[in-house]
């Protein structure tokens, strides 16, 4: 308890052991890029020494925004062999899995606050031997996600509220960062990758990798870069 007491204040400081010996891995937000030059974008951002190319699914129900779906991201897998990182932010997500497993997902994170039955999920993605990423919004206690830790992928901790590119960054979200690396660690599961999205810039990634995230998704950062191989670079703290 002392333990988990000093870690919060010191922010994640003494987490993950390992973490630290390699770089971060850098997801590519496509909802940033130019969606009508989006197979050059793509190229561009790869040949920048982007990582995954990470695909957000808006439904305008779970989330107040509508982006893309099935039809575009088939597009993006033709257009790079990246690992594809999708996120659904679809309410009842488990009616779609088989759709974006199908299409070539490599990890596919659907929200914990949009499915009735989240292990039937995280199951029904693994049946498809793809990985499955768990996300919680901004205002969902890490609590919540707790009980899927053991079978999860990957945590995906919303940094901004979901919906939009281009907001600014919640610093009160480094701490859940820092509470589920502690509980992964304690629970001797240390390949289990949290993934950070919304808001994160050169500025941000330092205080999200030190709570102990390993994968940070840009947007409107990397996209809006005039030298997108130094933005991808400032990245990989
Ligand atoms: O899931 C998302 C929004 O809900 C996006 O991935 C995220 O916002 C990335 O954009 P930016 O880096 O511009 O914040
Ligand atoms: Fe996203």
């Amino acid at each position: 308890m002392i333990c988990y007491i000093i870690k919060l204040i010191y922010g994640g400081i003494f987490c993950k052991k390992g973490v630290y010996d390699m770089k971060s891995l850098v997801s590519a937000s496509l909802l940033g890029c130019d969606l009508a030059d989006i197979r050059s974008e793509i190229k561009n951002i790869e040949k920048a020494g982007a990582d995954w190319l990470h695909c957000d699914v808006m439904d305008g129900c779970f989330v107040n925004n509508i982006s893309f779906g099935t039809p575009v991201l088939k597009c993006v897998r033709k257009a790079s062999d990246l690992p594809m990182d999708t996120h659904l932010m679809i309410n009842d997500p488990i009616r779609y899995i088989d759709d974006y497993a199908g299409l070539g997902s490599d990890y596919i994170t659907f929200h914990l606050e949009a499915a009735p039955d989240p292990q039937a999920v995280i199951d029904r993605i693994h049946s498809h031997g793809k990985f499955a990423g768990i996300s919680i919004k901004p205002a969902t206690p890490v609590s919540e996600v707790e009980p899927y830790l053991a079978t999860a992928d990957m945590v995906l901790v919303m940094t901004v509220v979901p919906g939009f590119g281009g907001q600014k960054f919640i610093p009160a979200t480094l701490e859940k960062i820092s509470e589920i690396r502690y509980m992964l660690d304690s629970m001797g599961r240390d390949k289990v990758f949290i993934e950070v999205d919304g808001g994160i810039n050169a500025e941000t990634v330092k205080f999200c990798r030190e709570a102990g995230a390993d994968v940070m998704v840009s947007g409107s950062y990397l996209f809006g870069a005039e030298d997108k191989s130094a933005a991808v670079k400032s990245l990989k703290v």
